[in-house]
């Protein structure tokens, strides 16, 4: 049987693959597939294995002899899932295996932002290092801080993890059920939307994109958070209004912003959040370690080698297509 991969994996999961009898076939050009591309490839294959590709219902619908099709993501905002659960086509992630990675690129645009790291850097290249000034380029310290996390799942209990061990911040967090197992684990507590906003002095952001948390965080938002707060989000760039928030940091709404995920990707590169001292951007490098990556792609390989089987999935995002 045949496999279709929107780009080169690592060799853990093609290698797991191939010793399960499967013919792999990678996508290999520097660029992402056209629709067109996508379909033509996937058509004599029977599974598909989507690294980060949009897959929305006219290409399910043009695929829907397709036996499962498994994400290297956990994210899975880009698939139209209702059709695909129409269609009887199972769809698998990579959950857990990437949540602490994710989290520490939080904790690291955190840490980032509250000392104007990336600004600073950019400062000597550029020729800036002047005479030693004791009242210049200062940051913000975190310890004793609030950290505020909205979606207290898997990234966010790791992320409150290392944030409460490293500067003993307290956590409270905005899920729309309690979390009560990482309660205790980091003795957080509940709070309403906009006590988040105003109680926290880092806010991190760690849900789903859906259609609840599209744009959330708007001018709104940002106006009711502390004026020396810092804005996280490593989570979906559309969960965010990227012209709010800049707005927000120019009138000074807010102190600072770390961003992982942009709205749209890739950023542009004369974007005007990436010449702001407080503002440390990062290209989606969320789950980006050796280690995670390896993972994830095993993940990937192992819903498509039981998919193919005509086994349930084990990572499965849509279970009712099994009903
Ligand atoms: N930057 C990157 O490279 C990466 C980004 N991600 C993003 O992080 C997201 C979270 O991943 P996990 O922690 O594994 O997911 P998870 O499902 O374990 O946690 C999400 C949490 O958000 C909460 N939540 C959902 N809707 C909510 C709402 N409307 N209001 C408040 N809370 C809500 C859920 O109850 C859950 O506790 C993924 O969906 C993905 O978009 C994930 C991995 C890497
Ligand atoms: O897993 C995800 O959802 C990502 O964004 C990349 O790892």
């Amino acid at each position: 049987m045949k496999v279709f991969v929107t780009r080169v994996i690592p060799a853990e999961g093609r290698q797991l693959m191939i010793e399960a009898g499967l013919e792999v076939r990678e996508w290999k050009e520097k660029r992402g597939l056209s629709q067109k591309e996508l379909i033509s490839n996937t058509q004599d294959c029977h599974a598909l294995l989507s690294v980060g590709t949009r897959l929305d219902k006219e290409f399910l619908q043009a695929s829907a002899h397709l036996k499962v099709i498994a994400l290297h993501s956990v994210g899975y905002d880009n698939v139209d899932v209702k059709t695909a659960t129409a269609l009887g086509i199972p769809i698998g992630n990579t959950p857990g295996v990437l949540s602490g990675a994710t989290a520490d690129t939080a904790f690291l645009l955190m840490l980032a932002t509250s000392r104007k790291a990336f600004y600073m850097h950019k400062s000597i290249i550029k020729g800036e290092w002047g005479f030693f000034d004791p009242t210049a380029d200062l940051g913000i310290e975190l310890r004793g801080k609030t950290l505020g996390v909205f979606g207290l799942g898997k990234i966010g209990l790791e992320m409150a993890k290392c944030c409460a061990a490293a500067f003993g911040m307290q956590v409270i967090y905005h899920n729309r059920r309690k979390n009560e197992a990482a309660e205790k684990e980091v003795s957080a507590r509940w709070v309403s939307f906009d006590e988040l906003l105003e109680q926290s002095d880092v806010l991190t952001v760690h849900t789903a994109l859906t259609s609840e948390t599209r744009g959330k965080f708007d001018w709104s938002a940002f106006t009711k958070m502390k004026p020396r707060s810092i804005f996280i989000n490593t989570a979906r760039g559309e969960i965010h209004n990227e012209g709010d928030l800049l707005r927000a940091l120019e009138e000074k709404q807010i102190w600072g912003a770390g961003l992982d995920v942009t709205n749209p990707e890739p950023m542009r590169s004369d974007h005007p959040l990436l010449n702001m001292p407080n503002v440390s951007v990062l290209p989606h490098i969320g789950s980006a370690t050796e280690e995670t990556r390896a993972a994830m792609s095993v993940l990937a390989a192992k819903n498509i080698i039981a998919g193919l089987k005509g086994e349930q999935i084990p990572f499965i995002v849509n279970p009712g297509v099994y009903k």
